[in-house]
């Protein structure tokens, strides 16, 4: 295997943002590359923006150390860093045109009309706004408005890219359109993007890693698929998808129990009769005919949710399952639920992430 020795674009070394007594980040390590998409996942108040502000150079740490390239960036003002921010609000000039908005970044900088007019236009071309260049703000729509305040960002030809949950002042449908506008303009540019969301779906959609934050720490990084399947706690569990969360007790590699029995499942590494949590995903689990169940259940309640059913069933040793169905099933109903060894993912109580990691590669190494 090679080495990879490529310098991270931004890195955070213990990095703690404190407002007086209040500590709103805590010792914040991240590794930023170059030319991904990153996300900040989290619900609010977790630290997203201030995460964003210490990047942007809006704040500096309390403690710890930011750097851009390789350079310590701390106390570095936000008008010497190659990065722009997109905010919720847009915050475009409402009395400018749409190109005077996007050529405001650039003619400050004092550059010759010709070379704004070019960065200009290479950056309404990208996000299709071309031919509303002469158009107010206020004769444009939310969606434009948006496209606007990204290309007032592009025209300063930043390294990185910050967007401070852009997409949520807008409709459903525009909101699905633009998500697939950014992933693609990401990826044509190949620059850095780091965008704040709290909607977990929108991170797993849009994302090559996302950075799950809750109370000022960062409580998982990785892929969407490692941090939807493989969750290191509670609260990332919860918080990405729906998730049932059982108590258990691993007895041995490869055999978990819980609700009263043992189940064969895919995860090594833990302690004999160590206590843990077992996840099943309610799109994990099927409702079957009882002799063909694992667990015997009792169906207990159903909503219909347009392309599939929820169903709550609650089994014999009392905990309830959500299950996603795609048919109906009859209350007080006696069933059976179905589920095979690698829908059982296991969480250890109060494991890091580098312990976390760590077992994850010694086990799959096994294979
Ligand atoms: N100027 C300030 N003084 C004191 N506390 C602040 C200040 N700004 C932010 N905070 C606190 O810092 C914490 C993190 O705020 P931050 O804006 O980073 O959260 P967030 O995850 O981006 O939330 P949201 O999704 O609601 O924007 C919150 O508890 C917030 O109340």
């Amino acid at each position: 295997m090679t080495e990879d020795t490529t310098q991270p674009l931004i890195k955070f070394r213990n990095v703690d943002l404190n407002y007086g007594e209040t500590k709103v980040l805590k010792d914040i390590d991240l590794d930023i590359e170059e030319g991904k998409f990153y996300t900040l996942l989290g619900p609010s108040g977790s630290g997203k923006s201030t995460i964003l502000n210490l990047i942007s150079g809006r704040l500096q740490p309390s403690a710890g150390n930011i750097l851009i390239d390789g350079r310590n960036v701390n106390g570095l003002p936000a008008n010497q860093r190659k990065v722009n921010t997109v905010f919720q609000n847009y915050a475009l000039f409402p009395n400018m045109n749409v190109y005077d908005n996007v050529a405001f970044g650039p003619s400050i900088k004092g550059l010759a009309k010709s070379k704004v007019r070019e960065l200009v236009e290479s950056a309404l071309k990208l996000v299709k706004l071309d031919d509303l260049s002469d158009r107010e703000i206020s004769e444009i729509s939310g969606g434009q408005q948006q496209r606007v305040a990204i290309a007032r960002a592009l025209a300063n030809q930043p390294k990185v890219l910050l967007l401070d949950e852009p997409l949520s002042a807008l409709d459903y449908k525009l909101r699905k359109e633009m998500q697939y506008e950014l992933r693609e303009l990401q990826q044509r540019l190949g620059i850095t993007f780091i965008f704040v969301t709290h909607d977990q779906e929108e991170a797993l959609a849009m994302s090559d890693w996302i950075f799950v934050i809750d109370d000022g720490r960062i409580q998982q990084s990785g892929t969407p698929v490692d941090i939807y399947d493989e969750p290191i706690n509670h609260f990332v569990a919860n918080f990405i998808g729906e998730a049932n969360i059982i108590p258990g007790i691993m007895k041995e590699d490869y055999l978990v129990s819980f609700a009263g029995k043992d189940f064969k499942n895919v995860d090594a590494g833990m302690k004999h009769n160590e206590r843990v949590e077992v996840i099943i995903r309610p799109e994990d689990l099927d409702i079957v005919v009882p002799s063909r169940g694992k667990l015997q259940v009792t169906i207990d309640d159903q909503s219909f949710r347009g392309d599939s059913y929820e169903i709550t069933a609650i089994d014999d040793a009392g905990n309830e399952w959500a299950v996603q169905a795609t048919n109906p099933a009859k209350i007080e109903q006696r069933r059976g639920l179905k589920f095979d060894p690698e829908d059982i993912h296991i969480m250890r109580l109060n494991e890091s992430e580098e312990d976390f990691d760590a077992r994850l590669e010694s086990y799959e190494g096994e294979d």
